[in-house]
Formats: C-alpha cells, sequence, structure tokens
C-alpha cells in the first residue's frame, strides 16, 4: 500500500467510496467517530489508480494500523483502535445520514472535499419514489450522468436503495432510488425491500414522485402512503411526469392539469428521463428546495456502495434481459470473493441462488451454454464498470425459500446494510 495518510472526517462516513468514472485519482477519506461523536483523528489517504477503496484490497484495522506506523503524531492511537476494533468491518450500514451538525467542518476538511466556503452551496437527500417501472432508475442515471442503477423494461428490477451523489460546483444531491412502491407483498423480501424506501424517505430532504406519463393518471396517495408514512405532509414534493417522449403534447398538458388538479404535491414537471428532457428542470427544483450548507461527500464521488455492489447488480440486469417471466425474480446475486491481484485479472467468484431445482435448470441451460452466454455479458460490463480486466466464475445454488428467510435477507443485504468484506 502506498498511502501517504488516512483522513477521517465527520462529515464522510462511508467506508468506501466510488469516484466518476473519469476522475482523477481521488483522496480516499476513512471516518471513525470518537466517544463524543466528533473526529480527532485526520489522515488522508491516497492511491493513484483507483476508483474506489475497495475493502478487499485492506481492512480496515489494517489501513489503520499502517497509518499509525507512520504517522508518530497521533497521541491516543490507543483509544482509536478500540474503537476500531469495536466496529463490525464487514458491513456497510446504508440507513445513517450524517448529522448536520456534525458536518460543521474546517478548512482542511472543506479543502479535502473540494469545497470552497460558499454562503450559497446547496447540499441534501433527494427520495426517488415511484410504482414498479415508472423510470425511477433511468432518472437517477440520468441525474447523476453515470449508470448506477439497472434498468430493465420490467417491473420490480431495483431491489436496494441505490443512493447516488450528483455534484456541482454549488451544489450536492444525494439521490435514494428506491424499489418501485408496491400495495400486495408477496414475499418477506417484498416487505424488507417496502421499509428500505420508507427509510429512504426518512433522510430526505424533498421527495420525486414519479408517474407513468402514458398510463391513465392516477392517484398517488398510496404511492405516498407506502414511500413516506407519517413525513407524506411535511416534505416538499414533486410530481415527475416521465416518459413525455411517448405521447402527444397536448395529451402531457390535459394529464399535467389533472395531477395539479387532484393531487396534492408542489409542482408537477413533464420529462423524458430516458432522452434527459426536463432532467435540469428537476435539478432546479430540488435546489430551490435543499438546505443551504457544505458538501456531504467529496465532489468526485457518485455513490458509496462498494464496487462489489455494483458486481452483482450487473449480473442481475444480464439475468433480466436473458431469463424470462419469473426466473429473474427469484434470483438472488452474491459476491462470495473478490480479489484485487496486482499481476493478474481481478478475481470475481459470485452465487446465484434460486429457489428451486428447475430455476438452477433454466439457469444453467443445456451443457451449460446459458449461463456461459450470461457470464460472457455480464463480465464485458463488468470489466466497462471496473475498467480493468476480470476473472468472473459464476456458481447457482438452491436455497429453498430464500425470499421468505428474514436471516438470509439479511445476510443479503435487505436489512439497510450491506457486506463490504
Ligand atoms: N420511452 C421512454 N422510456 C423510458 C423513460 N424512462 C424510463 N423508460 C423505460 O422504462 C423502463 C423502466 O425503467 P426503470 O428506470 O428501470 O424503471 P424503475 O421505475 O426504476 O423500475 P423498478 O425497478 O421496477 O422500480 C425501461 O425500459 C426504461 O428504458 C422515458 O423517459 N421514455
Amino acid at each position: 500500500m502506498e498511502l501517504i495518510a488516512l483522513h477521517i472526517s465527520p462529515a464522510l462516513p462511508r467506508e468506501c467510496f466510488l469516484t466518476a468514472k473519469d476522475s482523477k485519482p481521488s483522496a480516499f477519506t476513512h471516518n471513525v467517530r470518537n466517544r463524543h461523536g466528533k473526529s480527532r483523528f485526520r489522515f488522508q489517504a491516497r492511491k493513484a489508480g483507483f476508483r474506489s477503496w475497495n475493502p478487499n484490497m485492506i481492512s480496515r484495522v489494517d489501513l489503520i494500523q499502517q497509518v499509525l506506523e507512520r504517522d508518530s503524531f497521533i497521541e491516543d492511537w490507543q483509544e482509536l483502535e478500540e474503537e476500531i476494533s469495536g466496529v463490525d468491518s464487514s458491513f456497510l450500514y446504508l440507513s445513517e445520514k450524517p448529522d448536520r451538525n456534525m458536518t460543521l467542518l474546517d478548512d482542511y476538511e472543506l479543502e479535502e472535499l473540494d469545497f470552497s466556503s460558499s454562503a450559497n452551496h446547496r447540499s441534501g437527500y433527494v427520495a426517488v419514489l415511484g410504482k414498479p417501472n415508472v423510470g425511477k432508475s433511468t432518472l437517477a442515471n440520468q441525474m447523476i450522468g453515470q449508470k448506477l442503477s439497472i434498468v430493465t423494461d420490467k417491473p420490480q428490477t431495483t431491489r436496494h436503495r441505490v443512493l447516488g451523489i450528483c455534484s456541482g460546483p454549488e451544489h450536492q444531491m444525494i439521490l435514494y432510488d428506491t424499489p418501485g412502491v408496491m400495495k400486495k407483498k408477496m414475499h418477506k423480501l417484498d416487505s424488507m425491500m417496502m421499509k428500505n424506501v420508507r427509510s429512504a424517505a426518512l433522510n430526505a430532504d424533498c421527495v420525486l414522485v414519479l408517474v407513468d406519463a402514458c398510463k391513465v393518471p392516477e392517484n398517488i396517495d398510496d404511492v405516498l402512503e407506502e414511500g413516506l408514512g407519517d413525513s407524506k405532509c411535511t416534505l416538499p414534493t414533486l410530481l415527475v411526469l416521465n416518459k413525455k417522449d411517448l405521447i402527444k403534447p397536448g395529451e402531457i398538458a390535459k394529464k399535467l392539469e389533472w395531477y395539479e388538479k387532484f393531487t396534492d404535491v408542489d409542482e408537477v414537471i413533464p420529462v423524458s428521463a430516458k432522452y434527459g428532457h426536463g432532467v435540469d428542470d428537476i435539478k432546479d427544483w430540488i435546489l430551490s428546495k435543499l438546505p443551504t450548507g457544505p458538501p456531504y461527500y467529496p465532489k468526485d464521488i457518485v455513490s458509496e456502495h462498494p464496487e462489489r455492489f455494483f458486481v452483482a447488480e450487473i449480473i442481475r440486469e444480464k439475468i433480466f434481459m436473458q431469463y424470462r417471466n419469473e426466473v429473474p425474480y427469484e434470483c438472488q446475486v452474491n459476491v462470495v470473493n473478490y480479489k484485487t491481484r496486482p499481476n493478474a485479472k481481478d478475481f470475481i467468484q459470485v452465487e446465484i441462488v434460486v429457489e428451486k431445482d428447475s430455476q438452477k435448470i433454466i439457469l444453467i441451460g443445456k451443457g451449460g451454454k446459458a449461463l456461459k452466454i450470461l457470464a460472457t455479458a455480464a463480465r464485458i460490463d463488468i470489466e466497462d464498470f471496473l475498467q480493468k480486466k476480470v476473472f468472473l466464475e459464476i456458481e447457482v445454488k438452491e436455497k429453498e425459500n430464500w425470499r421468505q428467510d428474514e436471516g438470509l435477507l439479511k445476510y443479503y443485504g435487505y436489512g439497510g446494510q450491506i457486506r463490504a468484506l
């Protein structure tokens, strides 16, 4: 490791960050809070060539230890170590939002965030809600300028809350793309997914509710109720009439009028998320609702999820594209091993969990042909995403009723935390 230093800041509560695709090598930051909730140790980790700090490369404790070995100026390292060892570093918690009062940054930290103090800077959290297939992921990707959420033509493909960060010189919007709001919950998986939608809304400073412009206008009360619960009356809400490219301008005007008249939202904006039309209007609306304040994350960070999360999501997208009917919904993709190797391709071992033997047979195909096609398509996209060559190994396993098993679902990351190691 070519560590120079490690920076610890209360404004940066995450363990690993994904930087924008073509950004310059970044400062990777790491946060440890002391007992009083304030950072007392400040270091900075830089390693050229990484788009994110992959926790597999080095464990949290190793990282701290390496810094401690180098830096003699740390007085109270024993306390620091105690604190680190008390934290289960194999999980990333997705539901926390840094306390605004804790994000009062000093000059050094502002410099680290690439942020020059400005009274007009706005930052905050935005929950993106809507029924399945209305275009939430497409809009979130368009706003961030990079594909983070998988997009398919099938409903209910987003299972996790995907956090994407959209930064500009004067703003930082942190978007939660959420699974489609659904009334009927078939499995425990569905209820846990909806719980995640709610916790996204709890963190939000404002809310976008997407509807499909091609569909007959419909009440959004159920989306607001399911997605926001008690917060529904208090948060500024924008109704986004998406897929306007698919209908005639006259029809858009009629639907706009309907939604303005029959829903209790602050504004309605027609857009085409797919083609980026109207997306700037949405950004302007969000900016008018976010509080002024410093950024939460460095400006070149686009997500806090680890690379392995996106690897699993890319494979899930390919499953949706290749297989029909219920099969994609019955699959869970887990990255069980992710090794970065200095002199060889990265090694990624993945298991696809299915509920029945019949699904396993379909996934693998005759002589393993279908699985081979899947692995090739996934590998190409993963290499494009990671900007490096990988060796991808996929195995299909059967676990009866995994969608009903709360313990397993938590282990797979549906309980608000995902595995980092
Ligand atoms: N024509 C058109 N298609 C769109 C637009 N936005 C999204 N789509 C398509 O609609 C489908 C669903 O888009 P997603 O972004 O996956 O929808 P979602 O709301 O995230 O879906 P869930 O995962 O089910 O919650 C995809 O085929 C998109 O390409 C749009 O503005 N115009």
